[in-house]
């Protein structure tokens, strides 16, 4: 068993987050902002309560108010929120919530960010004008090359069961993060998702550092 941690972001119902979980998810995401893949807190909620014991809910938001994002945090049972919009070191410092700050692989300044932030890890996305995640977009993983975030870094942008060997064994990340890449027709797939894992769990088995 690896230490990697994998997390399938963009749940949008109880049975797909259940079965996620029992393919090896370690973390389940929900998208409470704008997005096609957008949650109500009420079916994040029922999602929350669905997924079995040692899984992490975790609640996705885009420039959301605290006192908001306090709330439905509370209301849905998340263990963790992800913030993918221009949240500040301080927004983070006084929301009072576990979190992960999303920042766009755009150049090696805006990664350097990371340093500023209080939070739990940093997950690094593809930057694509005009959106904020869940795009499909990779990016060149060599800006990543020797930045030493001082903090757990997820991987994120256009990971699929094709690429996530690759990105694994060449960024050595604490966590990959997938949406679109475990989806047909803009539905979560469980082959896809079992797939996913499988690949992600298997280059740890010789890359070292897992
Ligand atoms: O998934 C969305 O629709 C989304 C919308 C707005 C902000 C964040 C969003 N997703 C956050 C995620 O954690 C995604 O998994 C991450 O961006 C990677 O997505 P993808 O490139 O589709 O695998």
């Amino acid at each position: 068993m690896s230490s990697l941690r994998i997390k399938i972001c963009g749940i949008r119902d109880p049975r797909t987050g259940y079965a996620a979980a029992l393919a090896g998810a370690d973390a389940i995401g929900m998208v409470l902002a704008p997005s096609r893949r957008q949650v109500t807190p009420e079916q994040a909620r029922e999602i929350c309560q669905a997924l079995p014991p040692m899984v992490t809910r975790v609640g996705v938001f885009v420039n959301t108010p605290a006192e908001e994002v306090r709330q439905i945090a509370h209301f849905c049972g998340l263990d963790i929120v992800q913030l993918h919009g221009q949240e500040s070191p301080d927004y983070c410092r006084n929301l009072g919530l576990r979190c992960i700050k999303a920042l766009p692989a755009r150049d090696r300044h805006t990664l350097e960010q990371a340093r500023l932030y209080p939070v739990s890890a940093i997950l690094v996305d593809a930057f694509v004008k005009g959106q904020t995640g869940g795009t499909g977009c990779t990016f060149n993983w060599h800006l990543l090359d020797d930045l030493d975030l001082k903090l757990p870094l997820i991987l994120a942008g256009g990971l699929t069961p094709d690429n996530v060997g690759r990105a694994v064994a060449l960024v050595r990340p604490f966590a990959v993060d997938v949406s679109s890449g475990v989806e047909v027709n803009g539905q979560k797939d469980i082959h896809l998702i079992t797939a996913f894992i499988k690949r992600a769990r298997e280059v740890c088995t010789y890359a070292a550092g897992y």
